[in-house]
């Protein structure tokens, strides 16, 4: 097998250079190209992994490129720059780092806080100037403040309880904050926005951007404030609108500013800039040798830990498969692989429903992961590129209702994985199981039992149950010089509906099956492949 390659196309710590090299991945360095998206279109289609910081945007039209990629890792916590649903799409996965960098940009929104409170930076101009403004820079203290947190997740449950220990009140607007965690964090959770907009002095964001939050600080919002109130955003540009906090800035009413990131980046004019008390960073919280260090190695790892094991971590399009249970698994997602594409290879009409049971040993395991892999092998058969990633979208674009039951273990096998899939004029099911030695079988099939290898090559076909049957496939076979590697055959009840299947060591060519349809014998004759690699 060739080596994985990824590029690293933002300024990451060359830690991620050094993990991807140590296992065994071929990694380019290239820091700036994240900025050249020309660039990036022309040598995208190489690499199976992408990872990148805030600078690399992952656009359709870079998708596009990207014939090999698996993976985006983003050495950070938003991914507001990739187009996720075009990753999913094409069936790359999205990951992210969600801890490595919240302590650091907590802190950022901290520093901002006082920088803002203090009039630091203007008043470190000053007497650098040589001025000594002594009194112009007059400030207002945190202690006994209230501070209104927007999005009380990983950074804004650390700004709360660094705002706690300076002896600030702290309210929380966050509706998935729940009562019990808001008061173990020592805060008031507010229902309504307006309420924190009304009470606090200090308002901070950390809520991601999306479609809810975007704007969430709007004029109208804006103008709720109370008079005096200074805000921080070190969360992303586009939640607050910067020309009407602006002109708020500019009539008195809101004190000051202190900004980290802006609806344009790199912002090189904003209605923000040059006002007084407005405190601007470059999209620096996350900017500290730790935060920097921690991010690095977690996305080499979980990027790396994807490429050559398939274990799935901090995904945001992709249910988490850790390294042990992609170990476990992974005979159990191959079984779910050929439930599906046995499925999808016998079906040419809309499917409506696909109804998963899962029993015994295949309950206690990561079904998310399971369902991706089953519905995948559906897919496949109508559109190739279809993988684990892009199947629920593309099954939920078609309107496919999908549902799973789970069971105790009720019968002779310890386990199995049973896929039924409804059309508009029928429902077909196959059931399948894992033996020890790790290899996937069919077991059932329309509810016939069975016992079948699953090979490359395989050919299945229903009938009457009459005599004649195995004469007639394997003296058509031995005619057209097909080997057989093995033969299932299961009926129903004797004379009644009945079905075989052959496991073949070379596809079972068209004239074969015509030979066999001449017979007479057959109901349905149909040629299958597997992805048994
Ligand atoms: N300036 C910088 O360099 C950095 C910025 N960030 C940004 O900080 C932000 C927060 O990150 P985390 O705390 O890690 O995310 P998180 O996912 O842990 O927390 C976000 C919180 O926002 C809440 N939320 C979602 N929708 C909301 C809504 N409509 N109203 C109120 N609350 C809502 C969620 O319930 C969640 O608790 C993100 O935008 C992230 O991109 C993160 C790292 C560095
Ligand atoms: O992690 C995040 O969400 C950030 O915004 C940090 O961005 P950066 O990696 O510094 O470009």
């Amino acid at each position: 097998m060739t080596a994985p390659k990824v590029l690293v196309s933002d300024k990451l710590s060359e830690t991620a250079v050094q993990i991807f090299r140590d296992r065994g991945i071929d990694v380019d360095f290239l820091p700036d190209v994240g900025k050249d998206k020309e660039k990036l279109a022309e040598i995208i289609g190489q690499y199976d992994g992408l990872a990148i910081r805030s600078a690399t945007k992952v656009t359709p039209s870079i998708l596009e490129h990207a014939h090999k990629l698996k993976v985006v890792g983003r050495a950070g916590i938003g991914t507001d720059n990739v187009d996720k649903e075009a990753a999913s799409k094409k069936g790359v996965i999205v990951m992210n780092t969600p801890f490595g960098n919240m302590i650091t940009t907590a802190e950022h929104a901290i520093a901002m806080m006082f920088a803002c409170a203090r009039q630091i930076p203007e008043a470190s101009a000053s007497t650098h100037a040589g001025k000594w403004e002594k009194s112009k820079f007059m400030g207002v203290e945190l202690t006994g403040k209230t501070l209104g947190v927007i999005g009380a997740g990983n950074i804004g449950g650390i700004v709360c309880d660094r705002a706690r220990g300076l002896k600030m009140k702290v309210v929380a607007y966050d509706p998935f904050l729940s009562e019990e965690k808001a008061g173990k964090m020592q805060v008031e959770k507010v229902e309504d926005l307006d309420d924190l907009l009304k009470r606090a002095d200090f308002i901070t964001l950390h809520v991601p951007l999306t479609d809810q939050t975007r704007n969430i600080l709007s004029k109208e919002n804006l103008a709720k404030t109370k008079k005096g109130v200074r805000i921080i955003n070190c969360a992303r540009g586009g939640l607050v609108d910067e020309a009407a906090l602006a002109e708020l800035i500019k009539s008195g009413h809101v004190a000051g500013a202190a900004f980290d990131v802006f609806a344009e980046e790199p912002a090189k004019e904003n209605p923000l800039f040059n006002l007084p008390n407005v405190v601007c960073t470059p999209h620096l919280g996350a900017s500290t040798s730790e935060a920097q260090e921690n991010v690095a190695l977690q996305v080499a790892e979980q990027m790396s830990d994807y490429l050559l094991t398939g274990a799935v971590q901090n995904a945001l399009n992709m249910p988490s498969v850790t390294a042990e249970e992609a170990k476990v698994m992974g005979p159990w997602i191959k079984l779910a692989d050929h439930l599906g594409s046995f499925i999808g290879q016998m079906t040419d009409e809309a499917i409506k429903a696909i109804n998963i049971l899962y029993d015994g040993e295949a309950a206690t395991m990561n079904l998310e992961a399971l369902n991706c892999s089953l519905i995948a092998g559906i897919m496949k058969s109508v559109n190739p590129e279809v993988n684990m990633v892009s199947a629920p979208m593309v099954a939920r674009e078609r309107g496919i209702k999908i549902s799973t039951t789970n069971q105790e273990q009720s019968g002779a096998f310890e386990g199995y994985i049973k896929v039924t899939v409804v059309t508009e004029k029928r429902e077909r099911s196959i059931a399948g199981t894992v033996f020890s030695d790790g290899k996937p079988r069919f077991i059932q099939i329309k509810g016939i039992n069975i016992d079948a290898e699953v090979g490359r090559h395989m050919l299945y076909t229903t009938n009457n149950d009459e005599p004649g049957i195995i004469g007639a496939l394997g003296h058509t076979m031995g005619k057209n010089g097909v080997n057989i590697a093995n033969f299932t055959l299961g009926r129903k009840d004797a004379g009644g509906e009945a079905i075989a299947l052959l496991y073949v060591d070379e596809p079972v060519p068209a004239e074969a099956r015509a030979q066999l349809a001449e017979t007479g014998l057959f109901n349905q004759i149909k040629p299958l492949q597997f992805d048994v690699a």
